[in-house]
Protein backbone atom coordinates (compact mmCIF):
# COMPACT_ATOMS: atom_id res chain seq x y z
CA UNK A 1 0.00 0.00 0.00
CA UNK A 2 0.98 3.35 -0.23
CA UNK A 3 1.54 5.91 2.45
CA UNK A 4 -0.12 9.71 2.54
CA UNK A 5 1.72 11.47 5.47
CA UNK A 6 -0.08 14.96 6.57
CA UNK A 7 2.72 16.62 8.71
CA UNK A 8 1.26 20.04 10.91
CA UNK A 9 -1.09 20.49 7.91
CA UNK A 10 -3.48 23.50 8.11
CA UNK A 11 -5.75 24.91 5.16
CA UNK A 12 -6.90 28.34 5.03
CA UNK A 13 -9.24 29.48 2.21
CA UNK A 14 -8.71 33.51 2.46
CA UNK A 15 -8.42 34.47 5.81
CA UNK A 16 -10.76 31.29 7.30
CA UNK A 17 -8.93 28.51 8.40
CA UNK A 18 -11.15 25.46 7.85
CA UNK A 19 -8.16 22.71 8.78
CA UNK A 20 -5.77 22.70 11.06
CA UNK A 21 -3.08 20.70 13.33
CA UNK A 22 -3.87 17.55 11.03
CA UNK A 23 -0.67 14.59 11.82
CA UNK A 24 -1.97 11.56 10.05
CA UNK A 25 0.11 8.68 8.40
CA UNK A 26 -2.31 6.67 6.05
CA UNK A 27 -1.32 3.00 4.37
CA UNK A 28 -4.36 0.86 5.46
CA UNK A 29 -5.87 -0.46 2.56
CA UNK A 30 -9.35 1.02 2.97
CA UNK A 31 -9.88 4.37 4.80
CA UNK A 32 -12.77 6.00 5.66
CA UNK A 33 -13.18 10.16 6.37
CA UNK A 34 -16.83 11.38 8.26
CA UNK A 35 -17.57 14.05 10.04
CA UNK A 36 -20.24 16.70 9.76
CA UNK A 37 -21.40 18.67 7.10
CA UNK A 38 -18.56 21.74 6.70
CA UNK A 39 -16.00 19.97 8.79
CA UNK A 40 -13.17 19.98 6.58
CA UNK A 41 -13.43 16.47 4.70
CA UNK A 42 -13.58 17.38 1.09
CA UNK A 43 -10.79 19.48 1.63
CA UNK A 44 -8.20 17.21 3.11
CA UNK A 45 -9.18 14.56 0.62
CA UNK A 46 -8.11 17.18 -2.20
CA UNK A 47 -4.84 17.62 -0.60
CA UNK A 48 -4.10 14.16 -1.14
CA UNK A 49 -3.67 14.59 -4.75
CA UNK A 50 -2.88 18.26 -4.35
CA UNK A 51 -6.23 19.56 -5.73
CA UNK A 52 -5.63 21.72 -2.46
CA UNK A 53 -2.72 22.67 -1.31
CA UNK A 54 -1.69 23.13 2.14
CA UNK A 55 -1.12 26.98 3.81
CA UNK A 56 1.09 25.52 6.73
CA UNK A 57 2.48 21.81 6.73
CA UNK A 58 3.32 19.51 4.42
CA UNK A 59 1.61 16.42 2.83
CA UNK A 60 3.42 13.54 0.90
CA UNK A 61 2.33 10.21 -1.06
CA UNK A 62 5.03 7.59 -0.70
CA UNK A 63 7.46 10.54 0.23
CA UNK A 64 6.68 12.81 -2.84
CA UNK A 65 5.65 16.47 -1.55
CA UNK A 66 2.39 17.00 -2.94
CA UNK A 67 2.45 20.38 -3.18
CA UNK A 68 5.85 20.40 -5.72
CA UNK A 69 4.78 17.14 -7.66
CA UNK A 70 1.33 17.69 -8.44
CA UNK A 71 1.15 15.96 -12.01
CA UNK A 72 2.96 12.74 -10.64
CA UNK A 73 0.82 12.45 -7.60
CA UNK A 74 -2.00 12.66 -10.00
CA UNK A 75 -0.76 9.86 -12.03
CA UNK A 76 -1.23 7.71 -9.01
CA UNK A 77 -3.94 8.69 -6.79
CA UNK A 78 -7.29 8.68 -9.16
CA UNK A 79 -10.19 10.59 -7.88
CA UNK A 80 -13.87 10.64 -8.13
CA UNK A 81 -16.39 13.37 -7.34
CA UNK A 82 -19.76 13.44 -6.07
CA UNK A 83 -21.53 13.87 -9.75
CA UNK A 84 -19.92 11.79 -12.32
CA UNK A 85 -21.37 14.53 -14.69
CA UNK A 86 -19.17 16.58 -13.74
CA UNK A 87 -15.81 14.07 -14.59
CA UNK A 88 -17.17 12.72 -17.74
CA UNK A 89 -15.69 14.30 -20.48
CA UNK A 90 -16.85 11.73 -23.67
CA UNK A 91 -20.20 11.06 -26.17
CA UNK A 92 -19.82 7.56 -25.37
CA UNK A 93 -19.02 5.04 -22.73
CA UNK A 94 -15.91 3.53 -24.03
CA UNK A 95 -14.55 6.46 -25.57
CA UNK A 96 -15.21 8.26 -22.29
CA UNK A 97 -12.89 5.27 -20.63
CA UNK A 98 -10.30 5.66 -23.65
CA UNK A 99 -9.94 9.52 -23.04
CA UNK A 100 -8.09 8.41 -19.77
CA UNK A 101 -5.29 6.67 -21.94
CA UNK A 102 -4.90 9.52 -24.40
CA UNK A 103 -1.26 10.67 -23.35
CA UNK A 104 -0.11 7.43 -23.06
CA UNK A 105 1.97 5.75 -25.77
CA UNK A 106 -0.36 2.81 -25.75
CA UNK A 107 -1.26 1.63 -29.47
CA UNK A 108 -4.69 1.44 -30.27
CA UNK A 109 -5.36 -2.55 -29.91
CA UNK A 110 -3.72 -1.94 -26.72
CA UNK A 111 -5.61 0.64 -25.32
CA UNK A 112 -8.86 -1.12 -26.53
CA UNK A 113 -7.62 -3.91 -24.91
CA UNK A 114 -7.81 -1.71 -21.86
CA UNK A 115 -11.18 -0.46 -22.58
CA UNK A 116 -13.10 -3.41 -22.83
CA UNK A 117 -10.84 -5.03 -19.10
CA UNK A 118 -12.02 -2.17 -17.22
CA UNK A 119 -15.51 -2.30 -18.69
CA UNK A 120 -15.69 -5.98 -17.90
CA UNK A 121 -14.43 -5.38 -14.50
CA UNK A 122 -17.30 -2.46 -13.90
CA UNK A 123 -20.02 -4.27 -15.36
CA UNK A 124 -20.17 -1.93 -18.82
CA UNK A 125 -19.45 -4.66 -21.39
CA UNK A 126 -23.04 -4.11 -22.81
CA UNK A 127 -22.89 0.16 -22.45
CA UNK A 128 -19.31 0.56 -24.16
CA UNK A 129 -21.22 2.06 -27.94
CA UNK A 130 -24.05 3.94 -25.22
CA UNK A 131 -24.64 7.32 -24.84
CA UNK A 132 -22.49 8.23 -21.40
CA UNK A 133 -25.40 10.52 -20.68
CA UNK A 134 -28.02 7.96 -21.03
CA UNK A 135 -26.54 5.97 -18.35
CA UNK A 136 -28.44 5.94 -14.67
CA UNK A 137 -26.76 7.49 -11.88
CA UNK A 138 -25.35 4.10 -10.64
CA UNK A 139 -23.69 3.33 -14.50
CA UNK A 140 -22.11 6.52 -14.53
CA UNK A 141 -20.64 6.83 -10.89
CA UNK A 142 -19.50 3.03 -12.50
CA UNK A 143 -18.07 4.80 -15.47
CA UNK A 144 -16.40 7.52 -13.76
CA UNK A 145 -14.98 4.77 -11.41
CA UNK A 146 -13.56 2.60 -14.85
CA UNK A 147 -12.29 6.14 -16.38
CA UNK A 148 -10.12 6.50 -13.20
CA UNK A 149 -9.07 2.98 -13.00
CA UNK A 150 -8.11 2.68 -16.42
CA UNK A 151 -5.35 4.55 -15.78
CA UNK A 152 -3.87 1.85 -13.07
CA UNK A 153 -3.48 4.78 -10.19
CA UNK A 154 -2.46 2.93 -6.87
CA UNK A 155 -4.95 4.82 -4.60
CA UNK A 156 -8.47 5.85 -5.23
CA UNK A 157 -10.13 8.61 -3.06
CA UNK A 158 -13.36 9.00 -3.55
CA UNK A 159 -15.42 12.17 -2.33
CA UNK A 160 -19.19 11.23 -1.19
CA UNK A 161 -19.22 8.79 -4.39
CA UNK A 162 -23.05 8.18 -3.04
CA UNK A 163 -24.64 11.10 -2.08
CA UNK A 164 -26.28 11.31 -5.46
CA UNK A 165 -27.49 7.86 -5.76
CA UNK A 166 -30.86 6.26 -4.82
CA UNK A 167 -30.46 3.01 -1.87
CA UNK A 168 -29.91 0.29 -3.99
CA UNK A 169 -27.29 2.51 -6.04
CA UNK A 170 -25.43 3.83 -3.12
CA UNK A 171 -25.31 0.50 -2.16
CA UNK A 172 -23.48 -1.56 -5.16
CA UNK A 173 -21.07 1.24 -5.65
CA UNK A 174 -20.33 0.61 -1.62
CA UNK A 175 -19.39 -2.35 -2.81
CA UNK A 176 -17.66 -1.98 -5.69
CA UNK A 177 -15.35 0.64 -3.43
CA UNK A 178 -14.81 -2.03 -1.06
CA UNK A 179 -14.31 -4.73 -3.23
CA UNK A 180 -11.34 -2.84 -4.79
CA UNK A 181 -8.09 -4.60 -4.76
CA UNK A 182 -6.62 -0.85 -4.43
CA UNK A 183 -5.99 1.06 -1.79
CA UNK A 184 -9.21 3.67 -1.43
CA UNK A 185 -9.96 6.61 0.77
CA UNK A 186 -14.05 7.47 0.98
CA UNK A 187 -15.32 10.52 2.54
CA UNK A 188 -18.85 9.72 3.24
CA UNK A 189 -21.85 10.30 4.91
CA UNK A 190 -23.28 6.45 4.47
CA UNK A 191 -21.69 5.36 7.11
CA UNK A 192 -22.46 1.37 6.75
CA UNK A 193 -20.47 1.93 3.45
CA UNK A 194 -17.52 1.57 5.80
CA UNK A 195 -18.01 -1.24 7.78
CA UNK A 196 -15.32 -3.21 6.28
CA UNK A 197 -12.88 -0.34 6.44
CA UNK A 198 -10.04 -0.88 8.00
CA UNK A 199 -9.85 2.41 9.43
CA UNK A 200 -12.01 5.51 9.79
CA UNK A 201 -10.66 8.94 10.54
CA UNK A 202 -13.54 11.35 12.46
CA UNK A 203 -13.15 15.64 10.93
CA UNK A 204 -14.36 17.95 13.69
CA UNK A 205 -14.21 21.62 12.90
CA UNK A 206 -11.17 21.23 11.12
CA UNK A 207 -9.14 18.90 13.51
CA UNK A 208 -9.17 14.74 13.80
CA UNK A 209 -11.32 14.32 16.41
CA UNK A 210 -11.61 10.35 15.99
CA UNK A 211 -9.26 7.28 14.54
CA UNK A 212 -10.46 4.30 15.15
CA UNK A 213 -11.65 1.04 13.81
CA UNK A 214 -14.85 2.00 11.67
CA UNK A 215 -17.72 0.66 14.97
CA UNK A 216 -15.36 2.88 17.33
CA UNK A 217 -15.04 5.69 14.81
CA UNK A 218 -18.27 5.71 14.14
CA UNK A 219 -19.83 6.08 17.36
CA UNK A 220 -17.71 8.73 18.36
CA UNK A 221 -18.95 10.53 15.63
CA UNK A 222 -22.61 9.63 16.72
CA UNK A 223 -21.69 10.95 19.85
CA UNK A 224 -20.13 14.45 18.54
CA UNK A 225 -23.37 14.82 16.85
CA UNK A 226 -25.34 13.45 19.83
CA UNK A 227 -27.24 11.16 17.74
CA UNK A 228 -28.27 7.69 19.31
CA UNK A 229 -25.45 5.12 18.87
N1 LIG B 1 -13.20 26.99 -2.42
C1 LIG B 1 -13.59 27.41 -1.20
N2 LIG B 1 -13.53 28.71 -0.86
C2 LIG B 1 -13.90 29.14 0.36
N3 LIG B 1 -14.38 28.33 1.34
C3 LIG B 1 -14.46 27.03 1.05
C4 LIG B 1 -14.09 26.48 -0.23
N4 LIG B 1 -14.29 25.14 -0.22
C5 LIG B 1 -14.78 24.87 1.01
N5 LIG B 1 -14.88 25.98 1.77
C6 LIG B 1 -15.33 26.05 3.17
O1 LIG B 1 -14.46 25.26 3.94
C7 LIG B 1 -15.16 24.53 4.94
C8 LIG B 1 -14.84 23.04 4.79
O2 LIG B 1 -15.39 22.62 3.55
P1 LIG B 1 -15.28 21.11 3.03
O3 LIG B 1 -15.97 21.07 1.70
O4 LIG B 1 -13.87 20.68 3.10
O5 LIG B 1 -16.14 20.37 4.14
P2 LIG B 1 -16.86 18.95 4.11
O6 LIG B 1 -16.61 18.36 5.45
O7 LIG B 1 -16.42 18.17 2.93
O8 LIG B 1 -18.38 19.35 3.97
P3 LIG B 1 -19.65 18.55 3.32
O9 LIG B 1 -19.88 17.33 4.13
O10 LIG B 1 -20.75 19.56 3.46
O11 LIG B 1 -19.29 18.28 1.88
C9 LIG B 1 -16.63 24.87 4.76
O12 LIG B 1 -16.98 25.84 5.69
C10 LIG B 1 -16.71 25.41 3.36
O13 LIG B 1 -17.72 26.38 3.25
Amino acid sequence: MSEICFTGVQHAYGARVVLDGIDLRLSEQRIGIIGANGSGKSTLARMINGLVTPTEGSVTFDGMDVAHHGKDVRRKVGFIFTDPDNQIVMPTVGEDIAFTLRRTKLSKAEVSAKVSAIAHRFGLTDHLEHPAHLLSGGQKQLLALASVMVGEPAVLVADEPTTLLDARNARMIAQVLTDLPEQVVVVTHQLELLTDFDRVIVIEEGKVAGDDAPAKAISRYRALLELPS
